[in-house]
């Protein structure tokens, strides 16, 4: 293995010989590791606890493979999410269906599948829901999502629990009295409870607690006037990582220890009982499962102002940089015990001047071909990946104890172009 930099166990410059570059590694090891994290701490030490994946952060057949055998649930929130649950055999009463503007056939194939709750984004999906329950003969069992009105400290972009905010149901008591009122009505739908997601990438956990007693006081409210017992409180994911820097990822008690005080301090405040509690993280559980490694080719030095190191991948296999100017760190991973003798920024190979993966990282002397390794990648890489420029997706390996095995195979130019069509006029020679 020599310097290589090494990835549990793996020497990463192998691993781009193997499978080329740019490539998505995934630890099977890390990521059964959080999971175990999330039953020793969290489902185990509270009693009638559930804990979801976000499956948006990552989903892959092997990744609902893994999660079903490690004993948590599914969060999905497309056609196309709990389409990958069911063609991986995953236990649909496990599957929660969320979504701020689900089809009608997506509910339908949410109900006709049999997943475990779905919630409720807006007033409009009540009448779609009970309409497909009566015609399938099915009671479906629902959270309503509120909306609690507290800003999260995390980019705008992934706020969303503030009071102006496209998802859930807006914390307005007389609203949300008819619409339970109109559930309750219902012989064919449940209302089980409220789910709430303050955002994503939050460090802090008192936050929660603010949202929890928002909820306890509608509870209460809801009680008294209309005798719904909530039984279910979903409290949503967010749980931050360290991108960079030697501090390490909290560990979930930091979240969740907060979390369960405040909800049996709050309910026993006001009266009422301990509801379920339920947390979906998603960042928490993959985000530092993954590293993507690329080839360093073109390397530009303007003097006195910077050296750029352009890769084969960038904004199409990670635009959070771009969207969120999210912060990554790297390492070359075929000169990884050298010396850091400048700082060279990484740019992506896109016809995009935002497409800069890392500012300034302090590297050794580069030179074409070096293998850099960016970490922290698992969450939110790989599923929001796009073609741009039309540039092929990479694979996804992925690596347990001593095997690798793809997960996902690299899309190749001809994957690029299925799907497209020529019209009649257009064919043929001009
Ligand atoms: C409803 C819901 N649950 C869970 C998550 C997972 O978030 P994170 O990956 O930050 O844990 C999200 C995304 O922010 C979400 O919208
Ligand atoms: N895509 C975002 C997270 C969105 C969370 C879903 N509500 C990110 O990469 O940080």
């Amino acid at each position: 293995m020599g310097t290589n930099y090494v990835f549990q166990e793996f020497d990463t410059v192998e691993l781009a010989k193997k499978y080329g570059t740019p490539l998505y590694v995934l630890s099977e090891d890390i990521l059964r590791d959080k999971c175990r994290e999330v039953r020793e701490t969290f489902l185990k030490v509270y009693p009638n606890t559930q804990a979801v994946y976000a499956s948006k952060a990552f989903l892959t057949k092997a990744m609902c493979k893994i999660i079903e055998r490690e004993g948590l649930g599914l969060d999905v929130v497309s056609g196309g999410e709990l389409f990958t649950a069911r063609e991986a055999a995953f236990p649909m009463e496990r599957v929660i269906f969320h979504g701020n503007n689900k089809s009608f056939e997506e509910l339908e194939m949410a109900i006709d599948f049999g997943v475990g709750r779905i919630v409720v984004d807006h007033q409009e999906e009540i009448p779609m829901i009970e309409s497909l329950a009566k015609e399938k003969g099915k009671v479906v069992h629902c959270l309503f999502r509120i909306t609690p009105s507290i800003e999260g400290k995390t980019h705008k972009y992934i706020m969303t629990g503030q009071k102006d905010s496209k998802f859930g149901i807006p914390l307005e008591i007389e609203t949300l009295k008819e619409l339970v009122e109109k559930v309750q009505k219902s012989s064919m739908l449940s209302l089980r409870g409220f789910h709430f997601h303050i955002g994503s990438q939050l460090f802090e956990n008192h936050i929660y607690e603010g949202a929890i007693e928002i909820i306890g006081k509608l509870a209460k409210e809801l009680k008294t006037n209309q005798g719904m017992v909530l039984e279910e409180l979903n409290v949503g994911g967010g749980f931050g990582i360290q991108y960079r820097g030697d501090e390490k990822t909290k560990p979930l008690s930091f979240f969740t220890e907060v979390i369960m005080h405040s909800v049996e301090r709050i309910f026993k405040e006001f009266t009422l009982p301990i509801p379920k509690i339920i947390i979906e993280p998603g960042r928490w559980i993959v985000g530092e499962a993954g590293i993507t490694l690329y080839t360093i080719g073109a390397i530009k030095e303007i003097p006195g102002v910077r050296t750029y190191a352009s890769v084969d991948g960038g904004f199409p296999d990670n635009p959070r940089p771009a969207l969120y100017g999210a912060k990554y760190d790297g390492i070359i991973a075929n000169k990884a015990e050298k010396e850091k003798t400048y700082r060279a920024t990484i740019a992506g190979k896109c016809c995009e001047s935002g497409d800069i993966l890392i500012w300034d990282l302090p590297v050794p002397k580069l030179t074409a071909g070096d293998i850099l390794a960016v970490k922290n990648t698992g969450a939110y890489n790989y599923s929001m990946a796009n073609n741009y420029n039309k540039i092929p997706k990479p694979a996804v390996v992925l690596i347990s104890g001593d095997q690798s095995n793809i997960i996902v195979k690299r899309e190749t130019y001809e994957d690029l172009l299925r799907g497209e069509a020529l019209p009649k006029h257009l064919q043929g020679k001009v």
